[in-house]
């Protein structure tokens, strides 16, 4: 579904995405790691079209999408950290992004009833939580059914109840079919809902592996341990 050829970006002499190659199939769930500042985030904006790549293409159901935008529409995308105009209340953020989306017939409600948004539309996004925000995220994300979705870090921040409530959707939406790639850090989680990791070390792919062939490959029953074991092998 999602393949990326030879990606590379630097930001000034900083090179952050250094020919990076992967593919990602419809189904998936793809958990990205990688220390903080190895590009899993600019990885993610890069097929979201936020960051254009130096070099390397981006293919989606087998089209380059650089420079495009249309395909943008089937991505769901919940940001580390959520931006929303101070003064806007839950009903008109949710109300505007609904009306910029009128091509979409099947909206996916359930966040917003499962996180009881609806009783506090009226709160102004500056007034919420950290974790009301993320659930705003999330709701947002999954809304209008799309086959992609790039959650980044999408649990951090919400309370263990509202997260258990994302991954439960996240794997009910992996069994609809769709591609859910998820930036996390949190181990238990990616054992819980990923399928595949794939690992980015100084921009560099480390590893893509399946958890089950990660196990193996290290000898090791423990996710984390295995993950550890294998990103301190030398090359
Ligand atoms: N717009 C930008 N301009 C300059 N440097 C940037 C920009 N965006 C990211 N970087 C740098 O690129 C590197 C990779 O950043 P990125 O956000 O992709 O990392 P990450 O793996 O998502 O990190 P984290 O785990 O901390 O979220 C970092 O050194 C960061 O400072």
């Amino acid at each position: 579904m999602i393949t990326i050829e030879n990606l590379r970006k630097s930001y000034g002499k900083l090179q952050v995405l250094n020919n990076v190659s992967a593919s990602f199939g419809a189904g998936r769930v793809i958990s990205i790691i990688g220390p903080n500042g190895s590009g899993k985030t600019t990885m993610s904006k890069c097929i979201l079209g936020m960051v254009l790549p130096d070099d390397g293409d981006i293919k989606i159901g087998g089209e380059s999408v650089l420079n495009k935008h249309a395909y943008r529409s089937q991505i769901g995308y919940m940001p580390q950290i959520g931006r929303y105009p101070e003064n806007m209340k839950i009903r008109q953020v949710i109300g505007m992004i609904r009306d910029i989306r009128k091509d979409v017939k099947q909206i996916d409600e359930e966040l917003i009833g499962l996180y009881g948004l609806e009783a506090m539309y009226e709160k102004r996004m500056g007034a919420l939580s950290g974790g009301t925000k993320q659930k705003v995220s999330a709701a947002l994300a999954f809304m209008f059914n799309p086959q992609i979705l790039i959650l980044d870090e999408p649990t951090a921040g919400l309370d263990p109840i509202s997260a258990e409530i994302l991954k439960c959707k996240i794997l009910k939406e992996k069994k609809n079919g769709k591609l859910i790639l998820i930036t996390s850090h949190i181990m238990s989680e990616i054992e819980e809902v990923a399928d595949e990791v794939l690992c980015l070390m100084d921009g560099q792919l480390k590893f893509h592996e399946t958890i089950a062939g990660i196990k193996a490959q290290a000898n090791e029953e423990r996710l984390s341990r295995a993950i550890a074991k294998i990103m301190n092998e030398e090359d």
